[in-house]
Parts: structure tokens; sequence; C-alpha cells
């Protein structure tokens, strides 16, 4: 019997750097906003839930022709894990190879959804925010680190905000923050003090019901809101949602799976693959929201950079 390999965290963490997997996004979000001649096919998730323990699993499948990607990552999400001290996501990938369907590897699918989904947020803030030297932060979790992370990368982040809904989070977020990158960092204890000068805001929570609401900030900030994943949740006020631009990474999946989208009604405005594409404007001096619920598709490409890592590095 042939066995495959499996790649750890710690595998995908030294084959992953944010300039190549932002590069590798924005052409494959690009071709996914192209439509049937993109290349891409990728399913809506099929989301089971666990209504007993608060849980959910989600199934993506995804293949990205140009990126000679097909994979499917299975992960799962039970907000109540962090009272436990366990992680509230837990995801593997199986990557395949196109032209047999042959599995080729597994790997740990945590460090590709924190990773890929902070480098989308990343090219939405390219695009789409005017400025990008303050960062406020809504959250201290998995996301919010990785936010953190790869903007401080990819951006010259001068200041960073950072608010969460328990302040002992938040502190702990802003000592790694200081001691790792030696960049101005302030904790608040009201979100509204926290966005108020921020030119770009990242809202990763587990929230239900919405966090960030109309209030004082500038008028062209980007909100990257990767939280409330579930038709009933948000983390945006309508009436926040419904007073800016709002962009999407897919509007089959914002319009099925964004409670922030579904109960607000607003507008979308477009996909941020359109944006890559030239074929939208992208809003830069109003305030703009992009609206991520994260794709199997980012999660192929993901695993499939980690995969050519791998065996380059065997040769070597
Ligand atoms: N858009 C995407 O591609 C992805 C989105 N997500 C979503 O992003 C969000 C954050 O995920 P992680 O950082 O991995 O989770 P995490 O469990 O590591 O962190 C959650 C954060 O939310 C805070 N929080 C929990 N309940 C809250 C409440 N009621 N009000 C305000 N804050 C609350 C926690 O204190 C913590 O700071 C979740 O909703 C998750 O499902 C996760 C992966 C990908
Ligand atoms: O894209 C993902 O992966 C997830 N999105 C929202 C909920 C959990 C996982």
């Amino acid at each position: 019997m042939n066995t495959i390999p499996y790649y750890g965290p710690d595998d995908v963490k030294v084959s992953l750097k944010y300039e190549e997997l932002v590069s590798a996004l924005e052409l494959a979000l690009a071709d996914f906003s192209k439509g049937p001649e993109g290349g891409v096919s990728q399913p809506l998730r099929a989301t089971a839930e666990v209504t007993q323990f608060n849980g959910f699993l989600a199934a993506m499948p995804a293949y990205v022709e140009s990126r000679h990607a097909l994979a499917c990552k299975l992960v799962t999400f039970y907000p109540n894990n962090s009272a436990k001290n366990m992680d509230t996501h837990m995801a593997s990938i199986l990557l395949f190879d196109e032209t047999s369907g042959l599995p080729i590897a597994i790997m740990d699918g945590e460090v590709i959804t924190a990773m890929r989904t902070a480098a989308v947020s990343a090219i939405a803030t390219k695009y789409l925010a005017e400025k990008k030297e303050v960062l406020a932060v809504l959250g201290s979790g998995v996301q919010a680190r990785a936010h953190i992370e790869a903007f401080v990368k990819l951006f010259a982040i001068k200041k960073i905000y950072i608010w969460n809904h328990r302040p002992n989070g938040a502190e702990h977020l802003a000592k790694h923050v200081s001691a790792s990158f030696g960049i101005e960092v302030q904790v608040f204890a009201d979100v509204e003090s926290c966005v108020m000068d921020a030119d770009v805001i990242i809202a990763a929570t587990f929230t239900t019901e919405p966090i960030l609401k109309e209030c004082a900030m500038k008028p062209a900030v980007h909100i990257n809101s990767v939280g409330a994943p579930r038709p009933q949740w948000q983390e945006l006020s309508e009436e926040l949602m419904n007073h800016s631009v709002v962009y999407v990474d897919s509007v089959v999946s914002a319009t099925k799976e964004s409670g922030d989208v579904i109960k607000s009604g607003a507008e979308i405005y477009g996909e941020i693959g359109q944006v890559v594409l030239g074929k939208i404007k992208a809003e830069s001096n109003r305030r703009t929201v992009f609206k991520s619920l994260g794709l199997a598709l980012e999660d192929a490409v993901a695993a499939r950079l980690v995969f050519d890592m791998m065996e380059q590095k065997k040769l070597t």
C-alpha cells in the first residue's frame, strides 16, 4: 500500500511566506471571479451542525487549474473550546494529483487557515485602503494574531490598537506584538476608542452579535471582517454595512453564509477578485468593508505551495 506524506504545522510555517501567498492568492481570486473560464471549481462548503456542542464541521473542496491545486479541507469550529483552553478551529487538508486524482499529501490546516485568511485580507487592504499606517484589531485570537503578523510584514504599519471582549486577551497579544515587532501598541477598553483613528480595521472575533457599529471613524477607513461566518451571526451592525461600500470574497458564499450581508440586506458592490481584474473600482477614498467568509480555493492554493516547497526540499 502506498503511504502519503503528512506535513505538520511546523512544515507549513516554514514553507509559506506571506509575499508568495499573497501573489498566488491574488491570481487565484481573480481566476475565481472570471467565472467558468477562470478554471476554478468550488462548490459552496457543506456544513454539518453539532447543535448539542455548539460545533460545526465544514467540508471545503476546490480545484484551481492555474495552480494545479486540487484539495479538500475538513475544518471544525467549536466556539466553546476556548473555555477549555483548546483551539476553536481544527483542520486537515488532503491534496490530490490533478491528473489522476491520487492523494499526494495530507497536511495541517490550522496554520494554512490562519495565514491564507490574513493574506486575503491583506489583498483587500492593498486595493481598498487609502492609508495603511494605523491598524485597529478587534479580537485577540488566532486570526487577530495572524493578521497582525501579515500586515506588519506587508505594509508600513506604524501603530496597532487592540480591543478584545476579554481584556487580558488583548493585553497578551499586545505584549507579543511589541516584543516581536517593536511597534507602538495600545490596548483599548472599548471598540469606539480603538477604531476612531484607524486607517484599517480588522474584525476577527467569535461574536454572534454586531461588535462594530456606526461610530466616529476616518471617512476612508477600510474594514476587514473575517468573523461571523454563519447566516445568523453578525460582526458588523446593519447600519454600518448599509453605509459602507461592501466587497466580498465570493458573492455566492456571502449571500448564503454571511449574517452581516443577509441580515443587513446591504448591497454587495463586488468581489475582491473583480477588483484585482480591474472589472470594478476600488473605492479607496470611501469607507469600505471586505466581508471574508473563507474560500476552499485559498486552502487548495496554499496547500499546493506547501507541497511544492516540501518536494523541492527533498531534492536539495
Ligand atoms: N473568513 C475566514 O476565512 C475565516 C474566518 N474565521 C472566523 O474568524 C473568527 C475568529 O477566528 P479565530 O481567531 O480563529 O478564533 P479564536 O477562537 O482564536 O479567537 C476568537 C476571538 O473572538 C473573541 N470572542 C469570543 N466570543 C466573543 C464575543 N461574544 N464577542 C466578542 N469577541 C468574542 C475571543 O476573545 C477571541 O479574541 C471566527 O468567527 C472564525 O470562525 C476563521 C477562519 C477563517
Ligand atoms: O474558511 C474557513 O476555513 C472557515 N471559515 C469560517 C468558519 C471556519 C472556517
